[in-house]
């Protein structure tokens, strides 16, 4: 299934955050959004997934218009979102904060636990530990594991290397890596050499608007970096 984003406009008050933003991310496919903080990544990926309706535009998914779907029946088709900061439950034990999402999704008992965390053995050893207690990287395992538990066909990824010591940056991107071709994935990032190992197709926004875009191989590391570099 595709994801279709087509004249997106988005104003906080009399503000315009998203002007006419327009990509698409095909079935299989890895695209990352890349921009300076305020570019407006955020606000996009809140438009997708129904957090904020969109002043105008549309979303489809698989041709069918999600463009007012509230966020838990896009989640039911199929789309999981990784939030920016995570918002784990802190006071959950990690166990009950992954449990808590495959219920949600009618997935409890069917594997995608035990799936979800051979990719993050992490997880395994502090099943019980309160979430708020994990460090930021096992906060971020924690966060992919709950999305990945609902067995998403599009996983969207805001910022997953933000406040990520180096190592655990790695295991992220292997796990992204690994995840490639299962499901797209929409990346939204600033580190620019983390989204360019990974992604096939770049879409740059700066002020709101889609300043660049186009494929691996095709748009160059100057054209990606002009906007996104202090
Ligand atoms: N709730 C809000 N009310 C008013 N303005 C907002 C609100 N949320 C974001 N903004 C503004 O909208 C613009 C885009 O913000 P957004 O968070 O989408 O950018 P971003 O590219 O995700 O940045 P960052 O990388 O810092 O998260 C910024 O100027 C921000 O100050």
């Amino acid at each position: 299934m595709d994801l279709a984003v087509e004249s997106l406009d988005q104003h906080y008050g009399s503000a315009q955050v998203l002007r006419n933003v327009g990509f698409a991310v095909p079935q299989g496919s890895c695209v990352a959004v890349l921009g300076r903080n305020g570019a407006g990544k955020s606000t996009l990926l809140r438009c997708l997934m129904g957090v904020l309706a969109p002043t105008s535009g549309s979303v489809r998914w698989g041709g069918e218009e999600i463009t007012g779907l509230p966020s838990h029946l896009r989640s039911r088709k199929g789309i999981a979102y990784v939030p920016q900061g995570r918002e784990i439950f802190g006071e959950l034990s990690v166990g009950e904060n992954i449990q808590a999402a495959a219920r949600a999704h009618g997935t409890l008992k069917d594997g995608s636990i035990d799936e979800a965390v051979t990719l993050f053995p992490v997880l395994k050893e502090m099943w019980r530990r309160p979430g708020g207690q994990l460090s930021g990287g096992q906060q971020q395992q924690l966060a992919f594991a709950r999305a990945l538990v609902t067995r998403p066909k599009l996983l969207i990824l805001d910022e997953p290397t933000e406040g990520i010591q180096p190592s655990i940056v790695q295991l992220i991107e292997d796990t992204i890596a690994s995840l490639k071709g299962r499901m797209s994935i929409l990346l939204v990032e600033q580190y620019l050499d983390f989204a360019v190992s990974l992604a096939d197709h770049f879409v740059v926004l700066s002020r709101g608007a889609v300043v660049e875009h186009g494929a691996r191989g095709v748009v160059t590391r100057e054209q990606l970096s002009r906007h996104i570099a202090v």
